[in-house]
């Protein structure tokens, strides 16, 4: 359904690139559409009494016969119970062993070291007594430690799930899907709530959702977009009945069979109930003829949304303390992350619900590997939804919402509201949240996110435990950039995703976006592709253009000009590049870089004469860049801005300056005698116009420096402040004067502010 919405507004290298994943991503052998799936459909659970429970992965080449690799096997250190196993078994708990008695008919419900009792938990006792870290736990317990493990009144999904990527060889596919047609009937409801450990242990040395659906991803979420349906009460959720909820975006397991095709089939139906359509269905996807509709990440950025605190990049500060939280059982109701766009701030929200209900014990969550964390990744999870903020506006979602969160978790220790956006909450959606709080139970945790701090009440910023996600270093997008084209097989140019980097302002998202468009031109992620992607003129082109403007060939330079303007070269973009190119000369900068065109710049244009020319130069990219907000004939613009740089205007200001002190420059306004020195003794002109200040740096008769340092004496002796007039003589000097012409037999010495900025050197203005 998501990718249904957003088909209509994709534009089209957005639906290319979509296209290409979706190709990119479907394994050759078994055309499954992800890594993880084909994982599931190979995947063997071993039970071994001695080492646990494995899971075994038969390596797809094996079935394409190619080079017949043995069995890819892989210890994840999960331990756990099924409801197959033998009831008594030992369980390694990666330190010792601990004897486990299971109980009959059970799922991956269990505790170790706590109390046997099953009922559900709030949050602080489940932090305060069964939040123990690891060896405490470990030397606590794995003596005389039972895995006491809860009666479930029926399977959950989890186990099925387990149960059906136990592909044996007798079991024929009719008989999976019988399988799981009967261990589906009585999904979630009236299910015992866990909150011990089970995923103790994990040794896993690869990512630990390496065998996870990336279901986190968007994509993977579907948007169940219910829109008619107001009430979110938990005991509709289940396979038959579709989710009736008004939920967004709740990750939502995207390649399970047991999921219905919403595209296919209305949410409520007869039919969707039908255990035929379920054995239909399932066996199409045993098949492979079917294929879940969002199954593959649509682009880069879904494909590589962070799973976990240490793929979140740049975001150190928030991952510790997020994570501090947790394990010293410190959660509170309320969280609000904020800042620029892209910056991880869903990721991480995600991130914190999966952690906060994972049951490993190991300090990293989440771990990826347990019941928890599986269903939440797979996007199966009923404690963690993500909720529009737009709809919950309505007052009946809101109570839905409400209704919803009064229940207790289905399976979790925490019931998490994820609302994005939430500065599109209105005020009394605001207020209702904001009363319920203290109300509602202490397994409800909201994360409001916003990137607008300031549209979010006052009342709601001092409730929460505010995080902010700042913009993303560059040297840190750029190494992200860099891992991602390594793992998408893709070649690069250092340089070109540095200069990636420094064009997404600080938005991870956006990088990830201009490589993925990248990724569709060519095979290579080179500077010059991402000049053309971006439309802009690379430095080598620019200094080739300001060499031509500086050396005064006219002719080749306006050629040169249009060639670039012809390839579809914004003009604005032009003179913003060049401006910031001839700073970044001024600062030395362009020294760096060993290219043919920089060493020939600087070897052309080292005298203090080009410097002078440079600095002029951008004072007229200042006027021209003005001048194309007001016209529209901007090409012509640039054009003229550019002859002024490879004009005489400049030199001959300069070989005037010996000379030339006093200048009258008329502009819209009327005649000013415009004069001006600098602190340090020289001295500049100051072309009075009236929007902008032009000096130019000249050197000054002594009379006329005589004459500003009289009036700057008389001016400051009218300062009626005794320390001002001592600061101000000290300090300052009078750096411009202009006189108006017209009233100039009546201009008044008083100390205005415009004649402060004028003293400071600050901003000369005009002095009346
Ligand atoms: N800090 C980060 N670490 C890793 N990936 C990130 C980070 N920030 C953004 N991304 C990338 O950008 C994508 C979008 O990130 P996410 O949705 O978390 O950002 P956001 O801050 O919530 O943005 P928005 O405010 O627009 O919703 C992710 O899928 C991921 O690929
Ligand atoms: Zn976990």
């Amino acid at each position: 359904m998501d990718g249904r919405r957003h088909s209509v507004d994709l534009p089209i290298s957005r639906t290319l690139v979509a296209l290409r994943r979706v190709r990119s991503l479907r394994d050759p052998s078994t055309n499954s559409m992800s890594k993880f799936s084909a994982l599931v459909d190979t995947g063997n659970w071993e039970i071994d009494s001695s080492k646990g429970i494995s899971l075994q992965f038969k390596n797809d080449r094996q079935e394409g016969g190619s080079d017949g690799d043995a069995l890819r096997s892989k210890n994840l250190g999960f331990y756990g119970l099924r409801e197959d196993c033998v009831d008594d078994f030992e369980l390694n708990c990666g330190m010792g062993k601990s004897k486990l008695n299971s109980g009959k008919n059970t799922g991956w419900v269990g505790k170790t070291g706590l109390p046997s009792k099953t009922k559900q938990v709030d949050g602080s006792d489940y932090c305060a007594s069964n939040y123990k870290p690891l060896s405490e736990r470990y030397f606590d317990d794995h003596e005389d430690t039972e895995l006491d493990l809860a009666c479930t009144p029926s399977s959950n999904r989890f186990e099925d799930l387990d149960k059906y990527t136990e592909p044996t060889v007798e079991s024929s596919r009719a008989e999976q899907a019988d399988h799981i047609i009967s261990t589906q009937k009585f999904p979630y409801k009236n299910q015992v709530k866990s909150f011990g450990v089970v995923g103790d242990g994990v040794s896993c040395e690869a990512s630990p959702h390496a065998s996870v659906s990336d279901a986190i991803s968007g994509h993977s979420a579907p948007l169940l977009e219910n829109e008619e349906v107001d009430d979110v009460d938990d005991s509709h959720y289940g396979l038959g009945h579709g989710i009736s909820c008004c939920w967004l975006r709740t990750p939502k397991f995207r390649e399970s069979y047991l999921s219905y095709d919403a595209e296919e089939h209305p949410l409520v139906s007869g039919d969707v109930d039908s255990p035929a359509f379920y054995k239909k269905r399932i066996l199409k996807h045993i098949n492979n003829e079917i294929t879940p509709y969002s199954e593959a990440p649509r682009c880069l950025s879904e494909k590589f949304r962070p799973k976990s605190f240490s793929e979140l990049v740049g975001q150190n500060v928030v991952a510790r303390s997020l994570l501090g939280a947790i394990s010293k059982g410190k959660i509170t109701s309320f969280y609000l992350f904020h800042g620029p766009r892209g910056t991880g701030k869903t990721s991480a929200s995600r991130i914190f619900a999966a952690a906060l209900n994972c049951l490993s014990m190991e300090e990293h969550k989440p771990c990826g590997l347990c019941r928890e964390c599986v269903l939440f990744f797979s996007g199966r999870s009923m404690d963690v939804k993500e909720v529009d903020s737009v709809r919950i506006n309505r007052i009946t979602r809101v109570r839905s919402l409400f209704k919803s969160a009064a229940n207790p978790p289905v399976s979790s220790r925490f019931k998490v509201f994820i609302i994005d956006e939430c500065q599109l909450l209105r005020g009394e959606t605001w207020a209702a949240v904001l009363n319920s709080l203290d109300s509602l139970s202490q397994h409800v945790i909201f994360v409001m996110i916003t990137p607008d701090l300031d549209s979010v009440p006052r009342s709601a910023l001092s409730r929460s435990q505010r995080y902010h996600f700042p913009k993303i270093k560059d040297l840190d997008i750029a190494n992200r950039l860099e891992k991602i084209c390594t793992q998408e097989g893709l070649d690069f140019d250092q340089a070109a995703l540095n200069f990636i980097a420094s064009k997404s302002n600080g938005s991870l998202r956006d990088a990830e976006m201009i490589l993925d468009q990248l990724s569709l031109l060519g095979k290579k992620i080179t500077m010059a592709l991402a000049y053309e992607l971006i439309g802009i003129v690379s430095d080598d082109d620019l200094l080739d253009l300001l060499d031509l403007a500086l050396s005064s060939d006219t002719s080749n330079m306006v050629i040169r000009a249009r060639e670039l303007m012809r390839s579809r070269i914004d003009p604005m973009q032009l003179i913003i590049q060049l401006a910031n190119l001839i700073m970044d000369i001024l600062a030395g900068k362009c020294q760096e870089g060993s290219s043919e065109v920089r060493r020939k710049f600087s070897t052309n244009h080292n005298s203090e004469v080009d410097i002078q020319k440079l600095r002029h130069g951008l004072k007229i990219l200042s006027e021209t860049e003005k001048q194309f907000r007001l016209s529209k004939n901007q090409t012509t613009w640039l054009t003229v801005a550019l002859l002024r740089l490879s004009s005489t205007e400049s030199s001959s200001l300069d070989s005037n300056d010996s000379n030339l002190c006093l200048k009258r420059a008329q502009d819209q306004d009327g005649d000013f005698c415009t004069l001006s020195a600098t602190g340090d003794g020289s001295k500049h002109l100051v072309t009075s116009s009236s929007d902008d200040y032009k000096p130019h740096k000249l050197g000054i008769q002594d009379d006329c420096k005589g004459e500003l340092e009289s009036i700057w004496k008389r001016t400051t002796d009218l300062c009626q402040s005794e320390s001002l007039k001592n600061f101000l003589k000290k300090q300052g000097n009078l750096s411009s004067l202009c006189v108006n012409q017209e009233c100039s037999g009546s201009h008044t010495h008083s100390l205005t502010m415009e004649v402060i900025q004028a003293i400071l050197n600050t901003r000369p203005r005009r002095l009346l």
